[in-house]
C-alpha cells in the first residue's frame, strides 16, 4: 500500500467579532479572528497537511491572500479543492488528526459536528477524522488569548 504523511499548522489572531469558525462550524464567541477568509484554522492546517503530503506547496500558494475572490471565503471550499488536488493524483485521505490550541472557546462540544462536516467534504468515514483541543495553560500567545492555533497530521493512501 502506498502511503504519504503530511502535517500542517495555522494561527490567526483574535480581533473584534462575535464568532469563530472552526472545522466549518460557526461557534459564538466574544472575539472573532483576523483573516482574509473565514479564518478557520482547523481547515487551514488540514489543507496544508494534505498539500504537504504530496509536496504541493501550501494553502497561500493555492489560494493567495492577495486574491479578492477568497475574501471572506468559506474555508470548506479550500478543503474540497485540496481533496480534488490529491484525488487527481491518485490519493485519498486515510485519516486526519487535528489539535486546536486556545483557552477559549471550548472546542470539545463542537468536535462531533466538525468531524462530520470535514469527513463529508473529504468523502471519508467520520471515524477517520479526529478533532482534539488543548489550552496552553495560559502560556504564550494562545494562553494570553491573543490568537488561536491548530495543527494537523494526515495520512494519504494511494488508490
Ligand atoms: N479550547 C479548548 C481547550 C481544551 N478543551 C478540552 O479541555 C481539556 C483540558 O484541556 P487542558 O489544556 O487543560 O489539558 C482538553 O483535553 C480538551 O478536551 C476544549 O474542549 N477546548
Ligand atoms: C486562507 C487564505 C486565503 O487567502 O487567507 P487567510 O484566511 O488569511 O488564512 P491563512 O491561514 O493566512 O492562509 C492563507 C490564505 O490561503
Amino acid at each position: 500500500m502506498n502511503i504519504r504523511i503530511g502535517q500542517g499548522f495555522d494561527v490567526h489572531a483574535f480581533g473584534d467579532g462575535d464568532h469563530v469558525v472552526l472545522g466549518g462550524v460557526r461557534i459564538a464567541h466574544d472575539r472573532g479572528v483576523l483573516a482574509h477568509s473565514d479564518g478557520d484554522v482547523v481547515i487551514h492546517a488540514l489543507c496544508d497537511a494534505m498539500l504537504g503530503a504530496l509536496a504541493l506547496g501550501d494553502i497561500g500558494q493555492h489560494f493567495p491572500p492577495s486574491d479578492p475572490q477568497w475574501k471572506g471565503a468559506d474555508s470548506r471550499a479550500f478543503l474540497r479543492r485540496c481533496n480534488e488536488l490529491i484525488g487527481e493524483r491518485g490519493w485519498r485521505v486515510g485519516n486526519a488528526d487535528v489539535t486546536v490550541v486556545c483557552e477559549r472557546p471550548k472546542v470539545g462540544p463542537h468536535a462531533p459536528a466538525m468531524r462530520g462536516l470535514l469527513a463529508g467534504d473529504l468523502g471519508i468515514d467520520i471515524d477517520a477524522v479526529s478533532i482534539k483541543a488543548t489550552t496552553s495553560e495560559k502560556l504564550g500567545f494562545t494562553g494570553r488569548g491573543e490568537g488561536i492555533a491548530a495543527q494537523a497530521v494526515v495520512l494519504l493512501v494511494g488508490r
